[in-house]
C-alpha cells in the first residue's frame, strides 16, 4: 500500500468516526477537521479550518483552549479534559436546534510528532458526553437527596460529617449535630394512613429547612428520623436552634389531621469534643440525648456532653 493510499484510508476512517477530530496548532489554528458527521451530536465545524480559536471563540474561552493545547503538547501520552461549550458561542457555525445550549465534551488531546507550517500540533477529539453527564447528575441527585422529603440523604450527610470531623480534628473547628425523631409517628400512620404520614414527613422537613442557616445541613436518616449538621456552632447556640425547630414543628397544622392530633419531635444535641476520635462520636451522644428526650416525655430537646457523662438542659 502506498503512503498516499494509507493517508487517504486513515482520513476515511477518521471521517467515519462519530466524534469530530480537530488538528490544532500551538497558536490555536484549526489545521484540519475530520469526523463528527453525526448531526444529532455535532455541529458541522468544517468552516473553522484556517481560522484560529481567537477568530471564532470569545476571548476567555479561546485562551482556555490555547492553554489546553499547550498542556496537551507538554503531556506525555493522552491528555483528557472535560469542558462545556455552547455551539452558539462558536462564530461561523450553524447550530441545529437540538444542539443549541450547553454541550458537555470530553476532550482527548494527543500531540503529533511533526510540525505543520513550522508549528507543533495536537489532535483534539471532542466527544459529546452530554447524555453521560446528565445521567451522572441524575445519579448524584438520587444518591445525595432523600426522594420523599427532598432534604439530604443519609449517605450525603455522613460524607459531610466526615469532612467536618476532619476540619474539627485538624483545625478545632466546632460543629454541632442534632438528631430529630417524630413522636408517636407509628400512630399517625396507623390512624391516618401512610400517605398522610408521608405528607407529615415532607412538611416537617420543609419546616426545619426554613429555620436553618444556609450553611446548615438537614438530612433524613431514614423512617421518621432526621439529622442536622451545624458548622461553627457551639452547644449554647445549637440548643437555641433545636428549640426553634421543636417549636416550629409543634405549631404545624395539617389539613388531613384533626386539630387534636399534634405532630412533635424529640431532639438530641451534641457537639464535637476534644477526645473524639471518630466522626460517629457526636452521633452516639446525640442519640443518647434523643433517647433521654423520648424517656422524659417527648416533644423536647436534650443534649449530651462526654466529660461529665450527664445530660444537661
Ligand atoms: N409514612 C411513612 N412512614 C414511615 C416511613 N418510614 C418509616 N415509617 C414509619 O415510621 C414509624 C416509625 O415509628 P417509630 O419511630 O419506631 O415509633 P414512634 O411511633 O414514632 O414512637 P416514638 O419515636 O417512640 O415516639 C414506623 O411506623 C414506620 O413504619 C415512610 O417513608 N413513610
Amino acid at each position: 500500500m502506498s503512503t498516499v493510499t494509507c493517508i487517504s484510508e486513515l482520513k476515511a476512517f477518521a471521517m467515519a468516526l462519530p466524534d469530530p477530530v480537530f488538528v490544532l496548532s500551538e497558536t490555536g489554528v484549526y489545521i484540519d477537521i475530520v469526523g463528527g458527521q453525526d448531526s444529532r451530536f455535532y455541529v458541522d465545524s468544517s468552516v473553522l479550518i484556517g481560522k484560529t480559536v481567537f477568530d471564532v471563540l470569545p476571548e476567555e474561552k479561546a485562551q482556555w483552549f490555547l492553554q489546553q493545547i499547550q498542556n496537551g503538547l507538554n503531556h506525555d501520552g493522552l491528555y483528557v479534559i472535560n469542558y462545556e461549550l455552547d455551539g452558539r458561542e462558536v462564530k461561523g457555525t450553524v447550530v441545529a436546534e437540538n444542539l443549541a445550549g450547553i454541550v458537555h465534551f470530553e476532550g482527548r488531546i494527543q500531540k503529533l510528532d511533526h510540525l505543520v507550517n513550522g508549528e507543533r500540533t495536537v489532535v483534539w477529539v471532542a466527544v459529546n458526553v452530554s447524555k453521560r453527564h446528565a445521567l451522572e447528575q441524575e445519579l448524584r441527585r438520587l444518591s445525595d437527596f432523600d426522594c420523599l422529603s427532598g432534604v439530604l440523604s443519609r449517605r450525603k450527610i455522613m460524607f459531610e460529617l466526615a469532612q467536618h470531623y476532619s476540619q474539627f480534628s485538624r483545625y478545632a473547628r466546632t460543629c454541632s449535630a442534632l438528631i430529630l425523631d417524630l413522636d408517636y409517628f407509628k400512630k399517625v400512620n396507623d390512624a391516618y394512613g401512610h400517605l398522610v404520614g408521608d405528607e407529615v414527613l415532607k412538611r416537617v422537613a420543609q419546616t426545619c429547612q426554613t429555620q436553618l442557616r444556609d450553611c446548615d445541613l438537614l438530612a433524613r436518616l431514614g423512617g421518621d428520623e432526621f439529622m442536622v449538621l451545624l458548622p461553627n456552632t457551639e452547644m449554647d447556640e445549637v440548643l437555641v436552634l433545636a428549640e426553634r425547630l421543636r417549636s416550629a414543628v409543634e405549631n404545624l397544622r395539617f389539613i388531613d389531621l384533626p386539630t387534636t392530633c399534634r405532630i412533635s419531635v424529640s431532639i438530641g444535641a451534641s457537639v464535637f469534643f476534644a477526645g473524639d476520635d471518630r466522626k460517629e462520636n457526636i452521633l452516639e451522644r446525640a442519640d443518647k440525648a434523643l433517647y433521654r428526650a423520648k424517656d422524659r416525655g417527648k416533644n423536647q430537646v436534650q443534649s449530651y456532653r462526654p466529660q461529665d457523662s450527664l445530660f444537661y438542659v
